[in-house]
């Protein structure tokens, strides 16, 4: 399998190279140069398959040669190995139509831990064989940051450098990442939006001075290994309801677009997918791209959903590359403008490519509160804002009755007691294996919104590659 740059002029790599090359060298986003299609038969064959043997069968047409099939298998029993249920991924149904995919059982609490611990391992093999270093930079606006960090906290071959938008995630989210003290873990609060953290980190790729030193890599949604392992739990939903006998639609809380769009490749692959329902919070550009073509962002606005709010969402553009034509010198072109002017307008392709699948909803937070009573009063289950949001648009979104709407539980609802509290009346707890998070020493650092800071920061910090 080999991967291409959404922006037409970066080398070709191989799924190791596109692993710890992160974003390409053209600033696009590395993706498969073909989507490799299941039968139905073959997609019949995997109902009932353990979670790790079914990642692995997903798996393997994008990973190629880069790992023997044994190789992938026992890295995807090592990353699964480590969630508290034994589903790794559990789907719960909540009234006739509505069910809830349970995605925060790993590590840190978030479906980030379902790609980030599976990519640690893969980092770690990769590096071993080309005896190199990597610095991995990168954004988060709470939950990221985290399961990077769990995932390869004291790896020898690694530094992360993992920089969150100060006081704009939950105390939570903040203390699971700067109770970490491993030596080569490095937590920058910045002052600004996760877009600006997002900017800082992409500049950072196509900074010569700095990649002439450093290797670099990405733990981001631009690394197209996070998506490909994100891919396989909409296999394992919708084959527990039916598929490929059967239709589902999803609905997924968006903020980089990285979780829909493993959903649109799990389409792409032959998994019957009626309908992806993007679900956005009042930072909305996904929405106004999707429902009227205008990608223009905003200034963020802080809600109770913070990992949501975000105005520059990654990986619309696979999206737009892949339904617009797979023109990456056009694509190139658009993004320059979107860089220039924060703005632009879908084309017709793109719009109509993009309208097979897609539909899109805003919540605000009486929307979100709502939802988060609704699931608690009607059907006993206490959910975090982020699945609050989905679980709106999810029964906001007509779908035609007999097909299962699956909303993505995105992260534990102990990760935001505050606002699971004022929506509901009830307090999550911490699972017992974090309890004592708030009595753990923190260690991290500030610095101003300034990428000349951070990059300083880095390369005094970093360890050179091979
Ligand atoms: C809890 C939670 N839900 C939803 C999202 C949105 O996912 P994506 O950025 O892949 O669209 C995020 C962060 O990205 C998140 O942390
Ligand atoms: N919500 C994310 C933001 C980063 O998104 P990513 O999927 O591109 O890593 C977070 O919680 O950090």
């Amino acid at each position: 399998m080999q991967y291409v740059s959404t922006r037409g002029t970066a080398p070709t790599l191989n799924f190791e190279g596109a692993t710890l090359a992160g974003l390409a060298t053209d600033g696009g986003l590395y993706l498969p140069s073909e989507w490799p299609r299941f039968s139905h038969d073959e997609i019949a064959a995997m109902a009932g398959l353990p979670y790790a043997a079914l990642a692995a069968r997903i798996m393997q047409p994008f990973v190629g040669d880069s790992l023997t099939p044994d190789e992938l298998r026992e890295l995807c029993d090592a990353a699964y190995g480590r969630f508290s249920h034994a589903a790794v991924t559990p789907l719960k149904q909540l009234d006739e139509q509505q069910w809830l995919l349970e995605l925060f059982h790993g590590p840190t609490l978030a479906f980030k831990d379902v790609a980030l611990q599976l990519l640690g391992l893969l980092f770690e093999k990769f590096l071993s064989r080309s005896n190199d270093h990597l610095t991995i930079v990168g954004a988060t606006s709470g939950d990221t940051g985290s399961a990077a960090i769990d995932a390869v906290a004291g790896r020898e071959r690694i530094d992360i450098f993992m920089l969150h938008p100060k006081g704009r995630v939950s105390d939570v989210q903040r203390r699971q990442m700067t109770t970490v003290l491993a030596p080569n873990v490095h937590n920058i609060a910045i002052d600004g939006s996760f877009d600006d953290a997002q900017a800082m980190v992409k500049r950072m790729f196509n900074d010569t001075a700095m990649n002439s030193r450093f290797h670099i890599g990405a733990v981001n949604s631009i690394n197209w290994a996070r998506l490909m392992a994100q891919v396989v739990y909409y296999f394992a939903a919708a084959l527990q309801v039916g598929a490929p006998a059967r239709q589902a639609a999803f609905s997924v809380p968006t903020g980089n677009f990285g979780d829909v769009f493993a959903g649109y490749v799990a389409a792409r692959m032959g998994l019957p997918i009626s309908r992806l329902i993007v679900a956005t919070n009042i930072n909305d550009i996904l929405h106004r791209a999707l429902s009227d073509g205008d990608y223009s962002a905003g200034v963020v606005t802080p809600t109770a959903a913070p990992s949501m709010d975000i105005q520059v969402s990654s990986n619309f553009e696979r999206l737009l590359f892949d339904c617009g034509g797979r023109d990456g010198l056009a694509m190139a072109q658009q993004m320059h403008r979107f860089e220039t002017d924060r703005a632009m307008r879908l084309t017709n392709a793109q719009r109509e490519g993009a309208s097979d699948l897609f539909t899109s909803a805003r919540a605000d937070a009486s929307d979100m509160a709502q939802a988060m009573r609704w699931a608690s009063e009607e059907c006993g289950e206490i959910i975090d804002p982020h699945t609050a949001i989905g679980l709106h648009a999810a029964r906001a979104a007509g779908v035609a009755a007999g097909i299962p709407v699956i909303t993505l539980a995105t992260a534990h609802p102990a990760k935001f007691p505050d606002a699971v509290e004022r929506a509901t009346g009830q307090r999550p707890q911490l699972p017992a294996r974090i309890g004592d998070l708030f009595a753990r020493e923190e260690a991290f650092n500030e610095l101003p919104g300034d990428y000349d800071a951070v990059a300083q920061y880095v390369a005094q910090r970093a360890t050179p590659s091979a």
